[in-house]
């Protein structure tokens, strides 16, 4: 451990590092351990930085005996995130993901190049423009639902959980536009599953996320065994487990062939679906070939890219989302400003279908609607670090600095510090965004207006990285930005959204503890985004 210590003593030490910052015992006890003005802590934001007047600081993970050099510095990251020969991605901490076989997210190198070229052709603007008009439709039933629940309840508002109906919003879209799939809303766990399938399709999907760990963590032996013999205490629990893949295998496999079909017969047009046409195809070409050329996948990397998009295209958008509901609750006069905005797109109210043009007019006048939702996912990225692995000796810039005594960061210098191959890095992607060298002594408040450009302030484009940087940024980076203001807006214009009843006459900063509350898990996961809504007239 000291010699670890030494290799990277140009950045101060926060000593050892007892968890590793990617297993489940780092989601288990993360909000408690590392102690938040640790290294390593999941709430720690910038405060280790401050604590060692560094933006990069130096740690060693016990169990690798590894010289770690955590990095809340946008110059620092800048170089991490670009140069991907030599900082590779820890595709160990992937394997989670990595269910079905080896996918996009979980590889690197020329494996992660022909993933990537096979899946990125589907990401464009007509794409976006799908995403519009999908969400549209979707928020339109996601409205009627809501106003069912109100006529029952005969109530002029509903107080709800809104994170569960976003994860069924966002869920829907990604089926839709990526995978030609038009589930309806009203599936739930005790939808009567279709013929030859154990499961609805949504209800799958999120059993399958729900089980995510568990799958991970539990052997093959074991799951072939739960199914044979009665095993105590787990194995209701594994066979369940079991059964939500088995169901989602199921799905994917019915999606496959019906894509497959359709490119057979030469049925489809170049837009529909194309994120499970370019996999299908893929998968399709050189078949009897060994697995060299570029553009080929495996039947496992097939099903495992299925599963990965549909869950990386659901999860942070929907955590992503419900952080912002909650924010929007909290901040009415911030909700003033979405709705005056969405209200000279609609006069009218929230049309019912919408066309692919409409994308292209209305997102960009939506501005304050996106800036909004940038400053949510500067505060709760859903994914908070990324592990790189350093591939050759070489040096990062960061800085040193002093803090006064209102938080504004004083005297910062330029230093550079050498890491070796071997070593580890981590983004700390939260650590960055609270660091006030770019974003203010007032990092932490939430303050939408910093993210829209006037003609002497321009937002630090750098020091925000809720998409990752570099090749390996996001793929759905403005699928998730189409989708989220297009929510945003269309629920302001709808509903006038408030902080629940029991809450309202507790102070301030109670109502938002509560409401801005969250868990650990695959991303920072929300776990009270309880709002009140009411229809506006
Ligand atoms: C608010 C929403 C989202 C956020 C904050 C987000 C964030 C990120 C981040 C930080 C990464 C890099 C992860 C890493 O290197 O470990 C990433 C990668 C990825 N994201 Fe997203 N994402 C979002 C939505 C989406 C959507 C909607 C999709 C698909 C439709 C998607 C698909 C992916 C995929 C496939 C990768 C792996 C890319 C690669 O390694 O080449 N994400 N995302």
């Amino acid at each position: 451990v000291r010699s670890a210590t030494r290799e990277i003593s140009a950045a101060p030490s926060d000593g050892v590092l007892w968890i590793h910052p990617f297993r489940a015992l780092s989601m288990a006890c993360g909000h408690w351990f590392p102690f938040p003005s640790q290294i390593g802590s999941w709430d720690s934001k910038f405060r280790p930085y401050v604590k060692h007047g560094s933006t990069a600081v130096g740690s060693v993970l016990f169990s690798r005996t590894m010289p770690t050099l955590w990095l809340a510095d946008a110059e620092g990251i800048k170089t991490v995130a670009g140069e991907a020969t030599v900082f590779q991605k820890d595709i160990e901490t992937y394997k989670t993901v990595n269910i079905y076989g080896e996918n996009l997210v979980g590889t690197e190198g020329a494996e992660w190049r022909r993933h990537r070229r096979v899946a990125k052709p589907a990401f464009n603007e007509a794409c976006n423009a799908f995403v519009w008009t999908d969400t549209v439709r979707i928020v339109n039933e996601w409205f009627a639902a809501l106003d069912a629940v109100e006529a029952n309840q005969n109530k002029k508002s509903i107080t709800l959980n809104v994170l569960k109906d976003l994860a069924q919003v966002t869920l829907l879209v990604i089926s839709s536009v990526g995978f030609g799939r038009r589930a309806s809303w009203q599936q739930n766990a005790s939808t009567v599953p279709p013929p030859g399938q154990l499961m609805a399709f949504g209800p799958a999907v999120f059993a399958a996320v729900h089980y995510l760990f568990p799958k991970a963590l539990t052997p093959k032996w074991l799951s072939a065994l739960s199914e044979r013999m009665y095993i105590p205490v787990i194995g209701r629990m594994v066979r369940d487990v079991n059964h939500a893949y088995e169901a989602l295998k199921l799905h994917m496999v019915e999606l496959v062939s019906l894509s497959r079909a359709w490119v057979v017969e030469g049925k489809v047009s170049n837009m529909d679906a194309a994120l499970l046409r370019n996999l299908v195809e893929a998968n399709m070409e050189d078949e009897d070939a060994a697995i060299t050329s570029y553009k080929n996948l495996t039947d496992d990397e097939l099903f495992s890219n299925t599963f990965l998009f549909l869950l990386a295209g659901h999860e942070t958008t929907a955590h992503s989302l419900a952080f912002a509901v909650a924010y929007l609750a909290l901040y009415p006069d911030v909700q003033q400003k979405i709705y005056d905005e969405a209200f000279l797109l609609w006069p009218d109210g929230v049309p019912k279908t919408a066309s692919t043009s409409s994308y292209g007019e209305l997102m960009p006048r939506l501005l304050y609607t996106l800036a909004t939702f940038h400053e949510t996912i500067r505060l709760f990225p859903p994914v908070i670090r990324i592990s790189k692995l350093v591939h050759a000796d070489t040096t990062i810039k960061a800085h040193r600095f002093t803090t006064t005594s209102n938080g504004d960061i004083d005297n910062v210098q330029d230093i550079s510090v050498p890491v070796k191959a071997g070593s580890m890095v981590l983004v700390d992607i939260r650590g960055l965004h609270m660091n006030p060298m770019y974003w203010g002594p007032d990092a932490e408040s939430f303050k939408p207006e910093r993210f829209i450009d006037t003609e002497s302030y321009k937002w630090p484009r750098d020091a925000f990285l809720a998409f990752s940087a570099g090749p390996r940024a996001c793929i759905g980076q403005r699928f998730a930005v189409t989708e989220s203001v297009c929510v945003l807006a269309s629920l302001v214009r709808t509903y006038e959204i408030s902080v629940p009843e029991k809450l309202r006459a507790k102070p301030f900063e109670e109502q938002k503890r509560s409401l801005l509350s969250w868990i650990p898990g695959i991303t920072m996961a929300p776990t009270n985004c309880v709002v009140s809504l009411r229809r506006r007239s």
